[in-house]
C-alpha cells in the first residue's frame, strides 16, 4: 500500500516539476521575465572590487588567509584576478567548436560547458571574458538547445568583463551550457601572423597564450587557476595548415570540405584555462622520442629536433624525482620569433621561443623547465596568481635537480648562481622596498602581467634551496618535495598549504628550534633580497669570475685572445658576460677589445648576445645602438627585447630611435609584449 502511495507523491512530484520548468522556459523564451531581469541585473551592480572584498581577499599581509580553514568555495573565490563565480556552479569540462577565420582574425563558433551547481541557492553561471562576441547562451539537452538570458558586464579593463547566464530551476546539479561566440581581432590572448612574420613566409600563423588571464580572450572560462576542467575540441581551418592544442591530438585532419579541414584534441587531465593554448600554422613535425615530437615550419624543423634531442632524457630524469609523467605525450612547438617567452609548459605541447636554437644545445634547460611544469605548475597549480611562486619556484627548483641529475650537482649550483644574479637584478631594478618583489605579491586591483619577473622563480628556488639546505641536504628534503605533488597533484595549493606541508613533514625527524628558525613571514611577504644569503658552490663559475677580474684589472687589452675562452661552455660565457654587468660600465676601448678577442656581436647564441649588447648599451657604445635595438625588434622574447628598449629609453643617444622602433614594430607584437613595451617606453597601448 505504501509502495502505491509512494508513487503517487512521486509521480504528482515530477508532474509539478516539469510544469515548474515549463513555465519558467516559457518566461524565458519570450525574454527573461521582470522579476527574473530584476534579479539579474542586480548582479549588474556587482564591482569586481566589491566582490572580491565579499569573498574574503586577504587584506595585507595575507597572514590570515590560510586556506587551511577555509570551505571549498571559498578556496575557489579568494582569487582577485578573476570575476567568475565558481562557488555558484563550476566548470567541468569544455568542449570547442571553432572556426579559424585568418582574414578577419577571429575564431567563431562554440563551448559547450558541462557544470555543476555548488551553492543551492545560486542559479546564476557566472564567467569570465574579455573582448568576447556573445551571439547565445542555451541549455543543451541531448541535441535540443532552449535558450537562456544572458548578460555581459561592462568590462573595459585586465580583467574583461563578467558573462553572467541566467540558469532554469533545475532539480539536476549538472548542466550543460552552450555559449556560440567569436573571439576578436585584438584578443589579447592570441596572436595572428601574416605569411611575412613567419619563417617559411607561406601561411599565415596563428598561436595563443593564455597565461595568466588572457584565457578569457580565447572563450568564456572560469578563468582562475583554482578550477580545473577537462576538455575536447574540433577545430575547423583552411587546407594545408595544421592545429595544435594543448592536448593529445585524435588522428590527422579530417577530408578537406569546401577547401577545410577539422582537427580533434582531447585533454583527459584537469587544467586551469590559462594551460588551454592553440597554435596554427604551415608546421611540420620530427620524432625526438618514444613520447615526444618537435614541431616547427619546414625551415626550421630540423635545427629544431637537433636541439632537443635530449628531451627523453629530462623526462626519464624528472619521473625518476617526482614519479610518472601522466600527460600522455610531450610534444615542443618551436614558434615564430614574435613568440614573447622562453617556453610556455602547455600541457602535451610546450611551446617554445626560436632563440633557444643555439646550434648547440646549450640553452635546452627552458625545455628542463617546461617538463618540470608537468608536475609543478600543471599538476600542483598555484591557488590564485599571489602564489604564483608555487608554480615558477618549483619549477626552477625540479629543473635545476633534472641538470644536477643528467650532468652533475655542480651544474645544479652553477645555474643557481646565475638565477641569484637574476635576483638581484630584478631587485635593482624594481627596487628593493617594490611590493612586486614579495614572494606573495597583492595582486587586487592589478594586471597579473604586470608583477611577472624573476622573483617568483628565483627567489621562490632560493627558498626551497634554503629549506633543503636547513634539513640536511637533498637526499632529506626530495622526498618532502616528491610528498607535496602527491599531496596535490591534480588540484590547486597555496603557500600557506606549502608551509603546513613543510611543517608538518619534518615536525618529527628536524629539531624543533631548526623548524621554528624559518622566518616564513619575511620569506613569504618581505619586500627586496631574500633574508638569507644563499651560498653555492662556485667550482664552474670560477673560470668565469677569474677572466672578468682579468679585464676589469687590465690597464691595456693586448695581454688577451681568443685563446682565453677556447675551453669556455656557453654557460661559463653568459656567466662571464653576467658578472661584467654586475660592474661599472666597461669603456668603449675595452668593449671593442672585448669584441675584437672573442668576436661577441656575431655570437649566435641569443643569451650571450643579449648580455653582450646590455653591456655596450651600459658602455654608451653608441655603434651598438642599431644592432641592439634591431636584435630586440627581431627577437621578441620579452626577456631580451624589455631590457634593451629600457636601456636604449634611459640613454639620452638612443630614446628617439627606441620609440621609433617600438612603433615600428608594434603591430608585429604579441599583445603582451606591445603593452609591457609601451609601459617601459611611458607610450599608450592599446
Ligand atoms: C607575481 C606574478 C603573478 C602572476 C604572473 C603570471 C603570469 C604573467 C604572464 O605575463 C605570463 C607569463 C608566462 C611565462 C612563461 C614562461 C616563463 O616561465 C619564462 C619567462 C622568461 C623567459 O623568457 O625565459
Ligand atoms: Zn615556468
Amino acid at each position: 500500500m505504501i509502495g502505491v502511495f509512494t508513487g503517487a507523491i512521486a509521480v504528482g512530484l515530477l508532474g509539478l516539476t516539469s510544469l515548474l520548468y515549463t513555465r519558467w522556459m516559457a518566461t524565458q523564451q519570450r525574454g527573461a521575465s521582470e522579476e527574473i531581469s530584476d534579479k539579474f541585473n542586480e548582479l549588474d551592480e556587482f564591482k569586481p572590487d566589491e566582490g572580491v572584498a565579499e569573498w574574503g581577499h586577504c587584506e595585507g599581509d595575507h597572514q590570515h588567509c590560510h586556506t587551511e580553514g577555509m570551505a571549498a568555495p571559498d578556496r575557489f573565490s579568494v582569487d582577485p584576478s578573476t570575476l567568475s563565480r565558481p562557488d555558484f556552479w563550476r566548470v567541468l569540462s569544455t568542449h570547442f567548436d571553432l572556426a579559424a577565420d585568418f582574414d578577419k582574425k577571429v575564431l567563431k563558433g562554440y563551448v559547450d560547458l558541462v557544470i555543476e551547481k555548488q551553492a543551492s541557492e545560486e542559479n546564476t553561471l557566472v564567467l569570465d571574458t574579455r573582448d568576447l562576441t556573445i551571439e547565445s547562451a542555451a541549455v543543451l539537452d541531448g541535441k535540443r538547445e532552449t535558450a537562456v538570458p544572458f548578460v555581459v558586464g561592462k568590462g573595459g579593463d585586465f580583467r574583461g568583463a563578467k558573462l553572467k547566464i541566467n540558469l532554469p530551476p533545475s532539480s539536476s546539479s549538472k548542466l550543460t551550457i552552450r555559449i556560440k561566440y567569436a573571439t576578436s581581432p585584438g584578443s589579447s590572448g592570441l596572436v595572428w601572423l601574416r605569411p611575412e612574420q613567419t619563417s617559411t613566409k607561406t601561411h599565415p600563423y596563428l598561436y595563443s597564450h593564455s597565461e595568466a588571464i588572457h584565457g578569457r580572450s580565447i572563450f568564456p572560462c572560469q578563468d582562475t587557476p583554482s578550477v580545473k576542467s577537462t576538455y575536447t575540441a574540433k577545430i575547423t581551418v583552411d587546407e594545408g595548415l595544421t592545429v595544435l592544442m594543448s592536448a593529445v591530438g585524435k588522428g590527422a585532419a579530417s577530408p578537406a570540405i569546401n577547401g577545410q579541414v577539422s582537427f580533434e584534441f582531447e585533454q583527459k587531465v584537469p587544467i586551469p584555462s590559462y594551460l588551454v593554448a592553440i597554435a596554427i600554422g604551415n608546421v611540420e613535425s620530427r620524432k625526438i622520442g618514444p613520447r615526444s615530437r618537435v614541431w616547427a615550419e619546414g625551415n626550421v624543423v630540423d635545427r629544431a629536433a637537433y636541439e632537443f634531442a635530449e628531451t627523453e632524457e629530462m623526462l626519464q630524469a624528472a619521473e625518476a624525482l617526482v614519479g610518472p609523467y601522466v600527460w600522455g605525450v610531450y610534444d615542443l612547438l618551436v614558434l615564430p620569433p614574435s613568440f614573447p617567452f622562453g617556453g610556455m609548459e602547455n600541457p602535451c605541447l610546450t611551446f617554445l621561443t626560436p632563440t633557444l636554437l643555439a646550434g648547440d644545445r646549450s640553452l635546452a634547460n627552458v625545455v628542463a623547465h617546461e617538463i618540470a611544469h608537468s608536475w609543478t605548475g600543471n599538476l600542483v597549480t598555484n591557488l590564485n596568481w599571489e602564489h604564483f611562486w608555487l608554480n615558477e619556484g618549483f619549477t626552477v627548483f625540479l629543473e635545476r635537480k633534472i641538470k644536477g641529475s643528467m650532468m652533475g650537482e655542480p651544474y645544479r649550483q652553477f645555474s643557481a648562481i646565475e638565477g641569484w644574479k637574476s635576483l638581484i637584478e630584478e631587485v635593482k631594478t624594481r627596487g628593493a622596498d617594490h611590493p612586486f618583489t614579495k614572494l606573495i605579491p597583492d595582486l587586487k586591483d592589478c594586471d597579473p602581467d604586470d608583477a611577472f619577473g624573476s622573483v617568483p622563480y628565483e627567489k621562490g628556488h632560493s627558498f626551497l634551496y634554503y629549506l633543503e639546505q636547513l634539513v640536511g641536504g637533498a637526499e632529506i628534503f626530495n622526498p618532502c618535495f616528491r610528498a607535496w605533488i602527491e599531496k596535490y597533484k591534480y588540484s590547486a595549493a597555496s603557500s600557506f598549504d606549502f608551509q603546513k606541508h613543510f611543517e608538518e613533514y619534518f615536525r618529527q625527524s628536524v629539531k624543533p628550534e631548526v623548524l621554528s628558525s624559518v622566518d616564513w613571514k619575511t620569506w613569504l611577504h618581505g619586500t627586496g633580497m631574500p633574508p638569507v644569503e644563499l651560498k653555492f658552490d662556485n667550482s664552474l663559475a670560477q673560470a668565469s669570475d677569474a677572466l672578468c677580474g682579468r679585464w676589469l684589472d687590465a690597464k691595456d687589452c693586448s695581454c688577451f685572445s681568443p685563446e682565453d675562452i677556447a675551453s669556455f661552455t656557453a654557460a661559463q660565457m653568459i656567466e662571464f658576460l653576467a658578472q661584467l654587468l654586475l660592474q661599472p660600465p666597461l669603456p668603449v676601448e675595452k668593449l671593442q677589445a672585448l669584441d675584437k678577442c672573442y668576436n661577441l656581436t656575431a655570437s649566435q647564441n641569443a643569451e650571450i648576445k643579449f648580455r653582450w649588447l646590455r653591456l655596450c648599451l651600459r658602455g654608451k657604445w653608441e655603434d651598438m645602438i642599431e644592432p641592439s635595438l634591431a636584435f630586440a625588434a627581431e627577437y621578441q622574447r620579452m626577456k631580451f627585447c624589455r631590457p634593451i628598449f629600457r636601456e636604449c629609453y634611459a640613454w639620452d643617444k638612443s630614446k628617439d630611435l627606441a620609440v621609433e622602433t617600438y612603433k615600428k614594430y608594434r603591430d608585429t607584437m604579441s599583445y603582451v609584449t606591445a603593452t609591457m613595451l609601451a609601459k617601459d617606453l611611458q607610450l599608450s597601448y592599446p
